[in-house]
């Protein structure tokens, strides 16, 4: 493992039985069914670096995100953090969910949330020492002293996700995993939640893993983009160059649906059609229903990943040259007339 990675992941698969019970599998000759979430992702994500993953609902994003805490065990592959378990034993990965309500005992004062993992992991020794630690990290989230006195209902859908970034920190760690941290979340506290992970970033040195399904929440707030669709990755880049130049033609139809405020009248290509199940997944390269660009070797052979020296990964038999960026625009005219 490179020394400058903070967490590299190998052939990583996840794949869950969803077959019916055993008895009506064999009464009604029903075939066992299994549902590949995660199939073949490689990646790594340098220290102190936040590596994205994109992609629409049910792509295997947020089973990423089970299997590097812990949730979830691989199928098959490999996800190796830098620290390993710590000296001391303990995972330095931490989690932080789209829901903070969910995550937060609602019975408990928010400096009692806080201060519960600074105990369990004997990081602080003495009601003192853990009261001004909880303290430091209300500060270090925007929080006020006062807050901890307060129950989680008292807090906005923000602040919430403050206390439970608060939380995550009290464990001291330098890998976070957050899940669609800014989803549920008024575009304009979006904005002050990312920021402040990015502020915590360059305080700590923390490394992020951050899913989302929204390109646009991710592009100020990523280094890496990985595209994922149907279990794998796509196209994986550094963030502006995928923006600026995307090659597969699925990255290019995410990009397009984001409202763009400096050219509203660029022709776009809209994303036409629905996510087919993982059950079940078309042959070929399971992109090619919906690809504008699909010939017969896509829907035969599975395209392998390529990489280029710029840091590019791109699994497509097709990929969009610079030259070729704007024919979906053009079809999109075609089809206009
Ligand atoms: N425990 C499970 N058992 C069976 N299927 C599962 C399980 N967890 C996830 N899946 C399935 O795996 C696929 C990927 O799910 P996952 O939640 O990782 O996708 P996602 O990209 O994060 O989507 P979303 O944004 O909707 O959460 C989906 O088809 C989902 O139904």
């Amino acid at each position: 493992m490179s020394s400058q990675s903070a967490l590299e992941v190998q052939d990583l698969a996840r794949w869950f039985d969803v077959s019916a019970p055993w008895l009506t599998r064999v009464l009604e000759r029903k075939p066992r069914r299994i549902l590949k979430a995660v199939d073949g992702v490689s990646f790594s994500v340098p220290r102190g670096s936040t590596f994205a993953i994109v992609g629409e609902s049910g792509c295997g994003k947020s089973t990423i995100a089970r299997l590097a805490v812990g949730l979830h065990h691989p199928t098959r592959g490999e996800m190796n953090f830098a620290h390993g378990a710590g000296r001391d034993g303990r995972m330095r990965a931490q989690m932080i969910f789209q829901d903070p309500y969910a995550c937060l005992n609602p019975r408990w004062r928010v400096k009692d949330i806080i201060a519960e993992p600074i105990h369990e992991l004997g990081l602080r020794r003495g009601a003192a020492a853990v009261q001004a630690r909880v303290t430091e990290l209300l500060g270090l989230v925007g929080l006020a002293r006062s807050d901890g006195e307060k129950y989680p209902h008292s807090f906005s859908g923000g602040q919430r996700q403050r206390i439970s970034i608060a939380r995550a920190l009290a464990t001291e760690p330098e890998f976070l995993v957050c899940d669609e941290p800014t989803s549920a979340l008024d575009v304009s506290v979006q904005a002050q939640i990312l920021n402040l992970m990015m502020d915590l970033q360059r305080e700590f040195g923390l490394t992020y893993l951050l899913i989302s399904h929204n390109l646009a929440v991710v592009r100020h707030a990523s280094d890496q983009i990985a595209v994922m669709y149907l279990g794998r990755i796509v196209e994986q880049a550094p963030t502006e160059m995928l923006f600026r130049n995307p090659q597969h033609p699925y990255t290019r139809l995410l990009i397009d649906t984001i409202p763009d405020l400096e050219a509203p009248n660029r022709a776009r290509q809209p994303l036409a059609g629905e996510v087919p199940s993982p059950i079940d997944p078309p042959s070929g390269c399971t992109f090619h229903p919906r690809c504008p660009y699909a010939q017969d070797i896509c829907r035969q052979v599975s395209p392998p990943m390529a990489h280029d020296n710029d840091g590019r990964a791109i699994a497509c038999h097709f990929p969009l040259t610079t030259a070729r960026t704007s024919p979906l625009a053009g079809l999109a005219a075609v089809s206009a007339n």
